[in-house]
């Protein structure tokens, strides 16, 4: 299929340059606003396009995919996560899906390590200090926080952002641990000087600081249940840049609030935008507005990715970034 006729809908506003090169590349209908498309904005755009570029605000399910017109053959998504689309409805209808993997994993385990130092060192209370103009100066007891260094780091999912988290955890003399669908062959374990956990209730039971880094799949959802955080010391902290499902939201932020964990950094919650005030209000909380892949490089990194995977289906082949059912 020649790539000058192949008709390309983008769901939301993305960086400029990314939007320059895919208007020089493709017969393409850009987002005016930067709000996410409505759900009759969506179905337009499944029944008359050859290939949509959604994002993580895109749902794209399988009634949505009924309607998708008979050229719809390619979901190209701006994003590594594609647990917003149903991979196997597409699937079965003959639709191709792509993701944007690697180009934003040191930028997510990045963050993930400042959402683990600002917890653990209580940054954002020493900014509200500093903010409300009534430092009194240092003191011998203020503001006391945990030393990172020596703590134990359980990793679940040891994928590339957990690879890249545990790189960075080893730096600042962390103890990684892990727990992940597959071990790791031995000699990237060995590099890591990673300890494997087969069983995920052992490993939480023990650990000091605890990262969530695998996607939200079905059985991934609800992983760290009720009973499952019960396990955790009351020492311990959560941090969470994968997905919000994969936690159980109201029994983590029960915890939180009784001091049974002793703190959380979240970049993502279980239902999207609607992040609960109970969770807002905590002072052992750091939450930030889904912001793992947020810089410059990375978007636009993400938005060559998402050309590659257009035009190397546009030429004939399968995009080589293509997800299937049940790889995640
Ligand atoms: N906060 C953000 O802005 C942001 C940015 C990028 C990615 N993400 C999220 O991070 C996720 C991980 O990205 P990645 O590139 O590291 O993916 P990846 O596929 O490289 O790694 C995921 C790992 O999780 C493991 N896993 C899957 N199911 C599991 C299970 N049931 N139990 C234990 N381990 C399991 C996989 O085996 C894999 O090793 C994405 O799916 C996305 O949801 C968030
Ligand atoms: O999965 C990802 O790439 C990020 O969460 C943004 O979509």
């Amino acid at each position: 299929m020649p790539s000058e006729r192949l008709s390309v809908v983008v769901t939301r506003r993305l960086p400029e340059a990314v939007e320059t090169r895919i208007k020089e590349l493709f017969d393409v209908r850009l987002r005016d606003d930067d709000t996410p498309m409505t759900r009759a904005e969506l179905s337009e755009a499944v029944k008359t396009a050859d290939i949509l570029v959604p994002t993580v605000t895109d749902t794209i399910d399988a009634a949505l995919l009924a309607g998708a017109g008979p050229r719809l053959k390619l979901i190209a998504n701006y994003g590594v996560g594609v647990d917003h689309i149903d991979v196997a409805t597409a699937r079965q209808r003959g639709i191709l899906v792509s993701n944007t993997p690697g180009v934003l994993t040191d930028d997510t385990a990045d963050m993930t390590m400042a959402l683990l130092l600002a917890v653990t060192r209580r940054i954002p209370e020493g900014l509200s200090v500093m903010q409300s103009g009534e430092w009194g100066g240092w003191a011998p007891t203020a503001l006391l926080g945990g030393r990172v260094g020596g703590r134990r780091l359980g990793i679940l999912g040891m994928g590339r952002i957990g690879q890249a988290v545990a790189q960075r955890a080893r730096a600042f003399g962390m103890q990684i641990h892990y727990h992940n669908r597959r071990r790791l062959r031995p000699e990237v374990e060995d590099g890591l000087e990673a300890t494997y956990w087969e069983s995920l209730d052992q490993m939480v039971a023990r650990m000091d600081v605890l990262s969530v880094n695998c996607p939200h799949t079905p059985s991934t959802f609800h992983l760290l249940n009720a009973r499952r955080l019960k396990l955790m010391k009351p020492s311990a902290v959560l941090v969470n840049t994968s997905r919000g499902e994969v936690i159980d939201e109201n029994a983590m932020t029960r915890m939180l609030k009784a001091g049974d964990i002793a703190g959380a950094g979240l970049d993502v919650y279980e239902h999207g935008m609607e992040v609960s005030p109970d969770l807002q209000g905590l002072p052992n909380v750091v939450l930030l507005p889904h912001m793992g892949s947020a810089t410059q490089e990375g978007r636009l990194e993400m938005g060559e990715k998402v050309i590659i995977n257009i035009k190397t289906f546009a030429d004939g082949h399968r995009p080589p970034d293509q997800v299937v059912p049940g790889m995640l």
